[in-house]
């Protein structure tokens, strides 16, 4: 890993491995990692992205025929119409087994178009290019793709590995502070279930670490896709280990179909690991220092680190529907200590109800 300027490749092992590749001007790679077969290419991207998608048409236009399709932005993106829409170009462009698809946007672009090329005459081949950090650390890497349902988050979905991703920071420019800091949620989950150096280089100065110009901002998203692609090439399909990175995801994932969706995938994770981390300290696994580290690092990011108490049985009923539940009984990422994730299966009522209280506003 580096901290410098040049391009980084983080290897993801498995069946079908693929390189994500972290640096400054590295979309310029897209036209290779597409791959000489390849005859079209279907661009997904929100409207804020229109003016890069429409240069990025035009860089690739020598060697590919390019479509591109502008989608809702955020969440009003990953429904089952706008898969049925990208499904509908792809149908009336002739698209063929060996044509690709490009994710190029945040997290919810790239569950898209995932979903999208997973699902194209059973599988085609995708390339994303994460234009959040949120995309960059976690949602573009990985393979797991997916839509919503009315009933919750991400309930629809195939893994589905791209063979490539292409993390360029100069993308970053333009992305605003509370986006950036948003993606700093899922940073942090990898500081506290993998690598604790990426706490301590926020606490030394988040300014400086969520700055994307500085060395310690490339320090800590290398450390986050490492963290992700040792688990994923180990586990894709979330058999076990893969399920350590929905720390915080559990009741974070209620909190987001409860807000309908108007908080930020981050802010809604920075409240789950809150919770996650009172779970552990009430039922005896966790130190007070480890726990009260989740308040110190989130505060210093202005993330949200509590909810309303009132809503406790809204969202206790929608994580029963969540795919970590089984047989009806939930499931939660814990740690005993840093970098020492395991499962809580079926916690006590009274305990996950106590824990809630510690988080409530
Ligand atoms: N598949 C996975 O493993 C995985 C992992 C983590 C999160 N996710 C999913 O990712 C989504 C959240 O991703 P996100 O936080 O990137 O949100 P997002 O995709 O909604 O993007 C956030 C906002 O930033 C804007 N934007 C994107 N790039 C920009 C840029 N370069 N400049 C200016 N604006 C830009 C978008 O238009 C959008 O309004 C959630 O749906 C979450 O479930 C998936
Ligand atoms: O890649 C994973 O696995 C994760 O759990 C990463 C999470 O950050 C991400 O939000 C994921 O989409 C959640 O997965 P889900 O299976 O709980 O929907
Ligand atoms: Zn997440």
């Amino acid at each position: 890993m580096t901290a410098g300027d040049e391009r980084t490749a983080i290897r993801v092992g498995g069946e079908s491995g693929y390189d994500v590749v972290v640096g400054r001007g590295v979309l310029a790679e897209l036209g290779d990692a597409l791959g000489g077969s390849v005859k079209k290419v279907l661009v997904v991207h929100p409207a804020t992205l229109g003016a890069r998608a429409a240069a990025l048409r035009e860089a690739l236009s020598d060697r590919f025929e390019v479509l591109l399709a502008e989608v809702p932005d955020a969440e009003a993106g990953k429904r089952v119409e706008v898969a049925a829409f990208c499904w509908q170009v792809l149908g009336q462009a002739d698209f063929t087994r060996s044509d690709a698809i490009v994710g190029f946007g945040g997290g919810a672009i790239t569950d898209l178009a995932g979903f999208v090329a997973a699902t194209w005459l059973r599988g085609v081949r995708v390339v994303q290019v994460p234009t959040t950090v949120l995309g960059m650390v976690d949602a573009a890497v990985g393979g797991k793709t997916g839509i919503n349902t009315n009933e919750g988050k991400n309930l629809v979905g195939v893994f589905h590995p791209p063979a490539a991703v292409l993390c360029d920071l100069d993308l970053l420019d333009t992305l605003p502070k509370n986006e950036i800091l948003a993606g700093f949620a899922e940073i942090v989950k990898a500081g506290f279930i993998r690598y604790p150096e990426i706490l301590d280089i926020v606490e030394a100065d988040p300014e400086v670490a969520t700055d994307p110009a500085t060395p310690e901002f490339r320090r800590v998203v290398e450390l986050a896709i490492q963290m992700k692609a040792d688990v994923v090439s180990e586990d894709l399909t979330e058999q076990g280990l893969r399920e350590i990175l929905n720390y915080g995801h559990t009741l974070g994932h209620a909190v987001e179909h409860a807000e309908r969706y108007q908080w930020r995938h981050g802010a809604a994770v920075a409240v789950g690991m809150m919770f996650a981390a009172e779970l552990g300290r009430l039922s005896g696994r966790l130190s007070d220092e480890v726990a009260d580290r989740h308040r110190r690092v989130l505060d210093l990011l202005s993330l949200p680190t509590s909810y309303p108490a009132g809503r406790w049985n809204t969202l206790l009923a929608t994580m029963q529907r969540d795919k970590k539940s089984r047989a009806g009984q939930l499931r939660f990422i814990v740690l005993d200590d840093l970098a020492k994730p395991t499962v809580m299966l079926a916690p006590d009522q009274s305990l996950l109800f106590a824990a809630y209280q510690e988080i409530g506003s």
